[in-house]
């Protein structure tokens, strides 16, 4: 009942809860009421796409996601004589601290080159501007694409075949026939960085661009825990056992689809470190030193032609996981003894 009070009474509500616990109790009201979603919905921004690609103004080298008041996609929907429940499609992506809700649509049936020029910028791919995005933007729009690809793949119920409905937020879809509901789906992977205690080992696809190398990934298979994904992923790809790991950090990752990106370091015996190299999977992998690691970490996350026409190292991008575990990998180094 005191709770109850508490969630009437914004001004004693703001006083007994920090600005997080707020940000979540808000954002968890209007996944399960859709009346409280539908005011949201009224008065949020929106971040819009088209056919999954976010709409960004390209500042400088940057790209911006520009969030879209309610007015405005109001009068979007006008110009092209659309009902202004087409923002009902939306999916709730987050809010400010001060609860206003952000949303995500995805306006593909509408003529992109009008949005455009109207809105003064581009849809542009997700892949193309991950990279340059701003550091609050990007994670907004890799989970806000994730979401619209998620309910635009998971319109018809796999059991009755019967379409299925999105509540307000998007945060499920109900076949209304069986009651079934179904909840946005992500695939677990884990990313290890192997060390033999001075050297760690990176490896390229025949997709990467040319010079770059990452730590070993590969998902997780049904019923395994993660300790067994890095055991069987590391011995899989490069043919060594891990002796020992560590779990570090997690991100989502929006390509190709939607995944958890769960981050490890492993040691492997330092004899013997012989790499066979799973040629089905990677292109290459090697053991590199420390000053071949704070060289690259010097580099631009580009393509180097050199001399010799090869290519010099890079790495990841520092957006990615796997540059955070190269790095910690360096400070490890660093602070332990010869
Ligand atoms: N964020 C980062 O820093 C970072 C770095 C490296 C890789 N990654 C991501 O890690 C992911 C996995 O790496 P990988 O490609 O080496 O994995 P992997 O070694 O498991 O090999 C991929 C293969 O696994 C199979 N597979 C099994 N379950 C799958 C599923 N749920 N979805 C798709 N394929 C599945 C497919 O045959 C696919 O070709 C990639 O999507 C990549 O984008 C992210
Ligand atoms: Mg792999």
């Amino acid at each position: 009942m005191i709770y109850q009070g508490v969630y009437r009474t914004p001004s004693l509500w703001c006083r007994l809860h920090s600005t997080y616990v707020r940000k979540m109790r808000y954002l968890f009201k209007l996944k399960e009421d859709d009346g409280i979603c539908r005011q949201a919905q009224n008065s949020g921004t929106f971040y819009l796409f088209h056919n999954l690609s976010p709409f960004v103004k390209k500042v400088g080298s940057k790209y911006l996601a520009p969030q879209i008041s309610v007015a405005e996609m109001k009068s979007i929907l006008g110009k092209f004589k659309q009902n202004e429940q087409m923002i009902e499609d939306s999916v709730l992506i987050g809010c400010s601290d001060e609860c206003m809700a952000y949303f995500a649509l995805d306006l593909g049936s509408l003529e992109k080159s009008v949005i455009e020029s109207e809105l003064r910028g581009s849809f542009t791919e997700l892949r193309k501007a991950f990279f340059q995005l701003d550091g609050k933007d990007a994670p907004l729009l890799s989970s806000a694409q994730a979401l619209l690809r998620w309910h635009d793949t998971h319109q018809y119920c796999s059991k009755t075949g019967q379409p299925t409905q999105k509540n307000l937020a998007g945060s499920k879809r109900v076949c209304h026939t069986n009651g079934i509901i179904y909840y946005p789906q992500m695939s677990p992977v884990v990313i290890t960085l192997v060390s033999d205690g001075s050297r760690c080992l990176l490896a390229r696809q025949a997709s990467f661009p040319k010079g770059m190398y990452s730590a070993l990934a590969g998902f997780c298979d049904v019923g395994e825990t993660l300790e067994e994904t890095v055991r069987r992923e590391v011995a899989e790809e490069v043919g060594l056992e891990v002796e020992s790991l560590w779990y570090s950090a997690s991100q989502h990752w929006p390509f190709p689809n939607s995944s958890l990106m769960i981050a490890c370091h492993a040691l492997v015996q330092p004899q013997p470190t012989k790499i066979s190299v799973n040629k089905l999977e990677l292109e290459a992998a090697g053991w590199f030193s420390l000053e071949e690691i704070m060289e690259a970490l010097r580099r631009e996350p580009n393509p180097l032609k050199q001399e010799d026409g090869s290519f010099s190292l890079f790495l990841p991008p520092k957006w990615a996981i796997a540059h955070q575990l190269i790095q910690e990998w360096v400070k490890l180094q660093a602070s332990s003894p010869a």
